[in-house]
C-alpha cells in the first residue's frame, strides 16, 4: 500500500560534489509535481539540529542545474552521531509534519540516515553524492565524472611543462580511501604510473617502471598518487623515488580541493536528475531505508544496510592492466 506522504525534506551532507544541485532540483520538482510540500535543510544534519529548514517551491531551484557545490550547503556534523542530536533533529522534523527525508551524500551520510530511521518513524532515501565513487549500489556516484574531468584538465597543463623540461611529476588526487579518481585520471591522461590505496606498489617497482621509460627515451613522466595510498602522500613518495632514481628533475603537485568544485559534466547533471527523480518516486511508492543508484544504464534500488555492508572493489580490471601496457 502506498504511504500517505505529505511533506518531504532534502539535504546534502559530507563533501560537496558537482551534480548535487541538479539532483536537488530534480527532488524538489518531482515532489511538487506529485503534490508534496517540499523542504530544504541547510548544512546537512547540522541544519536538522539547528532547525535550519526552509520551504522550497519549483522556483527555489531555478538556474542551478549547471552550478557546482550545493545551494543547500553541506557539513560534517558530529552532533548528529549522538542520541541528543538525533532527538533534536527529529523534533524539528516532527514540528513540520515531515515524514520523509532524502539525503544526498556518501557512506557517512547514509550511515546517519539509516541510524535515524532505525530510531524514529521517518522514511529515508539515499542518493550517492561523492566524488570518491566509494559506494556499493551505484557504478558511478554523483560528482565522480566531473572530478575526473577537472583532474585531467589540470594534468594536461602539467604535461606541457613536464615535457618541455624533461621532468618527473608526482600529482596527488583526492579519494580518501578510494583509488577510483586516480585510476580513471591515469588512463585518461596517459600517465606513466598510478599508485592506488587498493593495490600495493613498492617504490622498487615504481622506480623500475620509470627507469624503463627513461631508457626508451621518454622525455618526461607523470605519476598519479591517490591521497589514500598507504606508502604516503605525493611528497613522501617523490622523495623516496628520487633517492633511487634521479634521471629527471622531480616536481610535486597536490590538486586538492579544486577537484571538488566546478560546473557538473553533462553526465553528472543527467545522473543527478535521474537519481533525484527516482528517489522521490520510490519514496512515494513506500520504499524506505534504501538508496537509488546507476547500474549498467538503469536506475536501481539497493537497501542502505546492504550498500553499507558491501565494500565493493570498484577499480575496473582492464583499466588496471592498461595503465602498465599503454605507458611503455
Ligand atoms: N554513525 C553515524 N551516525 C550518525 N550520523 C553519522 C554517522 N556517520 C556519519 N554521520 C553523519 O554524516 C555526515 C557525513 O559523513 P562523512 O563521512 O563526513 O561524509 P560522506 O557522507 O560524504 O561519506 C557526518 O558528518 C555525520 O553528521
Ligand atoms: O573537504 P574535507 O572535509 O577536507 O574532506 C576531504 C575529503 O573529502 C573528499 O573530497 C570526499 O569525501 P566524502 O565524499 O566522503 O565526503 C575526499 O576525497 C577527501 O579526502
Ligand atoms: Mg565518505
Amino acid at each position: 500500500m502506498k504511504p500517505n506522504i505529505k511533506n518531504i525534506a532534502v539535504l546534502t551532507s559530507g563533501g560537496d560534489a558537482p551534480g548535487m544541485n541538479a539532483c536537488i532540483r530534480a527532488v524538489v520538482r518531482t515532489g511538487i509535481y506529485n503534490g508534496i510540500n517540499m523542504f530544504g535543510v541547510l548544512q546537512g544534519y547540522q541544519g536538522l539540529i539547528n532547525n535550519n529548514i526552509i520551504p522550497m517551491d519549483a522556483r527555489s531551484v531555478s538556474n542551478i542545474i549547471h552550478l557546482g557545490g550545493t545551494i543547500l550547503k553541506t557539513a560534517r556534523c558530529l552532533e548528529f552521531k549522538t542520541d541528543e542530536g538525533m532527538e533534536i533533529a527529529y523534533q524539528n522534523l516532527k514540528a513540520r509534519d515531515i515524514d520523509g527525508l532524502i539525503v544526498i551524500g556518501g557512506d557517512g551520510t547514509f550511515t546517519g540516515a539509516r541510524n535515524f530511521s532505525n530510531k524514529y518513524n521517518i522514511r529515508v532515501m539515499g542518493i550517492p553524492g561523492t566524488i570518491d565513487n566509494d559506494l556499493y549500489g551505484s557504478d558511478f556516484t554523483l560528482g565522480y565524472d566531473t572530478a575526473i574531468n577537472t583532474v585531467i584538465e589540470a594534468i594536461d597543463k602539467i604535461r606541457d611543462t613536464a615535457d618541455s623540461h624533461d621532468r618527473l611529476f608526482f600529482i596527488e588526487v583526492m579519494g580518501r580511501d578510494s583509488g577510483c579518481i586516480a585510476l580513471r585520471s591515469a588512463v585518461a591522461s596517459g600517465a606513466e604510473a598510478v599508485l592506488l590505496p587498493e593495490r600495493h606498489t613498492s617504490i622498487d617497482e615504481l622506480v623500475s617502471q620509470l627507469a624503463s621509460g627513461a631508457s626508451t627515451k621518454k622525455s618526461s613522466s607523470i605519476v598519479i598518487v591517490s591521497e589514500g595510498h598507504k606508502a604516503g602522500g605525493a611528497y613522501d613518495i617523490a622523495k623516496q623515488v628520487k633517492e633511487q632514481f634521479n634521471h629527471y628533475d622531480t616536481k610535486v603537485t597536490i590538486l586538492g580541493h579544486l577537484q571538488r568544485g566546478g560546473s557538473p559534466s553533462s553526465f553528472d547533471r543527467i545522473l543527478g536528475s535521474r537519481l533525484g527523480f527516482a528517489a522521490v518516486n520510490e519514496m512515494l511508492q513506500g520504499t524506505s531505508k534504501a538508496m537509488v543508484g546507476l547500474r549498467g544504464n538503469e536506475i536501481k534500488t539497493t537497501g542502505i544496510d546492504e550498500a553499507l555492508s558491501r565494500h565493493s572493489f570498484k577499480l575496473e580490471n582492464d583499466l588496471l592492466e592498461m595503465t602498465k601496457v599503454l605507458s611503455i
